[in-house]
């Protein structure tokens, strides 16, 4: 019907007096890898339940490739991957993934998920003898053995160590290349900087930014600008662009949404010295734009 993958449309939903989401309005086309950020409690748990089914919104709309989630879902075009739970114990890996592919029409072979998952030597291995990051692979094979288009993954490398979230990337890239859409949260930045297409900021359940990383940085525009200056410095802060300012010492950190106005208006002033200016990255920009309304 339409190119998105998944549509989400006023979504709320309640916790009592809880808000978790308020008000989301997101649209994702095919093939597009998003990353889910926010600080914890931001609502990207309850807005992956929602939008896989498992929650009912309280209003708007959510549509899976078009249609209700629960029929995506039916149809095997969705893998998800909660953040904790989702295994069965007492059987074997192999007994596990057998089950759920039995679940969709056209599951991927065993061995090849085993392999993409880096779990074939855990293979006879009963599922609750794993530990956590074995156990996060194998729940990362369950989300991708039915072979879906929409890959939803919630904190998919919150357990693995470096090494084996290089290489859980390197899979997921594969799954992109191949045309998935996939959606993962994150509280790791560099992963939403190196990984994702497109990053989406959520902060107490609503939207605060959406655009590739290097939109997001510019957005949030907080460029440092150091200066040396003695003396009384609360004047720099009122400096075009400057949003607020540290004193190390004698070096004074000016974050700025402005920089180049900043940079002028120092200069014009003629009281500052050894001017430095550092770009921002993706963390001060969402430390900036998740801050924003409690300062
Ligand atoms: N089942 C529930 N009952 C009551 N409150 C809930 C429930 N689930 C979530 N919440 C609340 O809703 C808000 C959003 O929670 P959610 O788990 O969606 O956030 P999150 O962004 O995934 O957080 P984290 O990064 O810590 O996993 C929080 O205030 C949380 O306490």
């Amino acid at each position: 019907m339409d190119d998105a993958a998944l549509s989400l449309t006023s979504v709320t939903k309640s916790f009592g007096s809880v808000r978790a989401v308020d008000g989301l309005t997101l649209t994702v086309p095919r093939g597009q890898t998003v990353a889910l950020l926010g600080p914890n409690g931001a609502g990207k748990s309850t807005t992956i339940a929602v939008l896989l089914g498992l929650l009912p919104p309280d209003s708007g709309e959510v549509t899976l490739f078009g249609g209700p989630p629960e029929h995506a879902v039916r149809l095997g075009r969705v893998g998800a991957m909660p953040q904790v739970g989702g295994l069965i114990s007492r059987v074997t890996v192999r007994e596990l993934l057998t089950f759920v592919a039995g679940a969709y029409p056209r599951p991927l072979p065993l061995d090849h998920v085993l392999a993409l998952a880096r779990i074939t030597e855990l293979r006879d291995r009963r599922v609750d003898r794993l530990s956590g990051g074995q156990a996060q692979r194998v729940r990362f094979a369950m989300a991708v053995i039915g072979d879906p288009d929409l890959i939803v993954l919630d904190e998919p490398t919150a357990a693995l160590d470096a090494g084996a979230r290089r290489r859980f990337w390197h899979g997921m890239r594969d799954l992109a290349d191949q045309g998935k859409t996939i959606l993962f949260s994150t509280h790791y930045l560099e992963e939403a900087d190196e990984h994702a297409d497109r990053i989406v900021v959520i902060d107490r359940g609503r939207l605060v930014a959406d655009g590739t990383s290097a939109e997001i940085k510019r957005m949030a525009a907080l460029t440092t600008v150091r200066v040396t200056a003695r003396g009384d410095v609360a004047w720099l802060g009122t400096l075009p662009g400057v949003r607020h300012l540290e004193v190390q010492g004698d070096r004074v950190h000016l974050h700025s949404s402005d920089p180049d106005a900043t940079v002028v208006a120092l200069a014009q002033a003629g009281a500052v010295r050894d001017i430095e200016v550092t770009p921002a990255d993706l963390e001060d920009a969402f430390i900036a734009l998740t801050a924003k309304e409690t300062v």
